[in-house]
């Protein structure tokens, strides 16, 4: 999961693309990159590592404009540590175009064969983004016929661009001199908002951005979710014209942004994610309910951070006191994004240290909002017996993760899945608590969807059932012989 933003506006938009990449730094922590449109010159700095310690003065300083875009990088392809694959990814015609993509295409093997033999293009690193900028490029260098860009001929190469690439994409590029363009796949796996705000002066000044707490946070006004299929194009003069570009949109957001990924106090497609996290945790609450006797329980402990509004409401509607027994080290990034399980399994360990006082003698029930390696929860479970307690029941408030994610979360292989191919009480041992309750698929679904338009979520991770055609047995064999993990 990566976290994109783009600015159109009547100002330098370097220390804006910069503030919002730092709201953003939760969606990705390997690298970073900033680009800007100064005229027909384009400008770009990337780096690795977190926003804060990657771009110093004389950086920002080269990054002139008044539209900009910007990146953190969570790499779900190719490789996390290579600078090179740090966005947004530059082509140089037509017009020259950078773009960053949040999300994960699944037909590469054949876009890379396309691309290369009969776009006759060059690639040079195994970053999926570099092909979703090719076929941009490409399509659009087939759509131009005078010297001057419309919004027609770049709404037709977005068109021909849904047709040649599977997967997921929330993207946004920028064509030197020309504007902004923002586009999200037909299924809006990613999400995508677009804000606005007024400037005094003619024009407005425009954001698009993963989360809409960058727009807040900006004091822009959310103007609507990027729809699926749709494209935006704004011009430097803030013209902004729209169109849909997919024969077939459908709405199938990723639930695991709901789960895990978003900050709560972001609206996505209309659902609030702090509401829809207390929502997950009531449910979690009946389903707990049906299966522990409460009074076997003295306490309900959060894993921080994500899980803190699931287990309060879990806490609330079991009727059981609310304690935060795990300190959590503010300056350890999140692990579960981090590259490579040696790291992960060591920043668990600095970052969250149990406090004896609220253990010793106790029968915990620990929230996570959820379990996929098992990395946290085996350590959480561990550290929780070192500091006394009696009984420990572990709860996620997501159903079991049991199959590959290849739509922008770092989860290829099953056989890295606690999950994958163990039973309940099998998962338990595995964890080392005396029990364990997961949500329920259906709950999950109905806790996120509830009182919005969202009919559908794209669950892969649960459930096995994959909305892009391309995912086949074979391609997930392939993934997993060949994927970073
Ligand atoms: O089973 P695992 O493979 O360990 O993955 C799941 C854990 O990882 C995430 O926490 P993370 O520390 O990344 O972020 P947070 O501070 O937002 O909870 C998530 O909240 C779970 O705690
Ligand atoms: N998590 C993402 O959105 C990653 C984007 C892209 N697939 C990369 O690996 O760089
Ligand atoms: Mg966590």
């Amino acid at each position: 999961m990566c976290g994109i933003v783009g600015i159109v506006s009547t100002h330098p938009v370097n220390q804006q693309v910069y503030d919002a990449l730092s709201l953003l730094q939760h969606r990705g922590q390997d690298s970073t990159g900033i680009a800007t449109s100064e005229g027909s010159t384009l400008h770009m700095f990337k780096a690795k590592g977190q926003v804060r310690e990657a771009y110093r003065t004389r950086d920002m300083r080269s990054l002139l404009g008044t539209m900009g875009l910007g990146h953190v990088r969570y790499a779900t392809k190719g490789n996390a540590n290579r600078e090179e694959e740090a966005q947004p990814f530059y082509v140089n015609a037509p017009y020259g175009i950078t773009l960053v993509h949040n999300g994960n295409l699944t037909n590469t093997r054949e876009l890379t064969e396309e691309l290369f033999h009969i776009d006759r293009r060059h690639l040079n690193t195994s970053s999926d983004t570099e092909l979703l900028v090719n076929v941009l490029a490409n399509e659009l260098q087939a759509q131009i016929s005078g010297n001057d860009l419309d919004p027609d001929q770049v709404f037709g190469a977005i068109t021909r661009l849904h047709e040649r690439v599977e997967g997921s994409y929330a993207a946004i590029a920028l064509i030197a001199g020309k504007g902004l363009l923002a586009f999200r796949d037909p299924f809006g796996i990613r999400p995508l908002v677009l804000g606005k705000r007024s400037t005094g002066f003619v024009g407005a000044e425009w954001v698009v951005a993963s989360e809409s707490l960058v727009l807040e946070s900006g004091g822009y006004e959310l103007v609507r979710d990027i729809a699926p299929g749709e494209a935006v194009f704004i011009t430097p003069d803030g013209e902004m014209t729209s169109r849909q570009c997919a024969a077939n949109p459908r709405l199938i957001p990723c639930s695991f942004e709901y789960v895990y990924l978003a900050r709560p106090d972001s609206v996505m497609n209309g659902i609030s994610v702090y509401e829809a996290r207390l929502r997950l945790g009531n449910r979690l609450a009946d389903t707990i309910a049906k299966y522990t006797p409460m009074g076997d329980i003295d306490v309900v402990m959060p894993i921080p951070d994500s899980s803190r509004p699931a287990a309060m409401q879990v806490a609330q509607k079991l009727g059981v006191e609310y304690r935060e027994g795990f300190y959590k080290n503010r300056y350890v990034g999140r692990t579960f994004i981090m590259p490579g399980q040696e790291q992960r399994k060591k920043s668990v360990k600095q970052k969250l240290n149990a406090m004896s006082t609220e253990f010793k003698g106790k029968n915990v029930l620990i929230v996570d909002d959820s379990i996929v390696r098992g990395t946290t929860s085996k350590e959480i479970v561990q550290m929780a017996r070192e500091a006394g307690a009696n009984k420990v029941t572990f709860t996620s408030a997501a159903p079991p993760v049991r199959f590959p994610h290849v739509y922008g979360i770092n989860m290829p292989s099953r056989h890295e899945l606690i999950a994958h191919g163990r039973t309940y009480p099998e998962i338990a041992t595995e964890l080392g608590a005396d029990y364990l309750i997961y949500q329920e698929v259906a709950d999950m679904q109905a806790a996120i969807i509830e009182g919005s338009d969202v009919t559908a979520l794209e669950m892969s991770c649960f459930t096995g059932d994959y909305v892009t055609g391309s995912v086949t047995p074979e391609y997930l064999a392939w993934v997993e012989a060949t994927q970073l993990s």
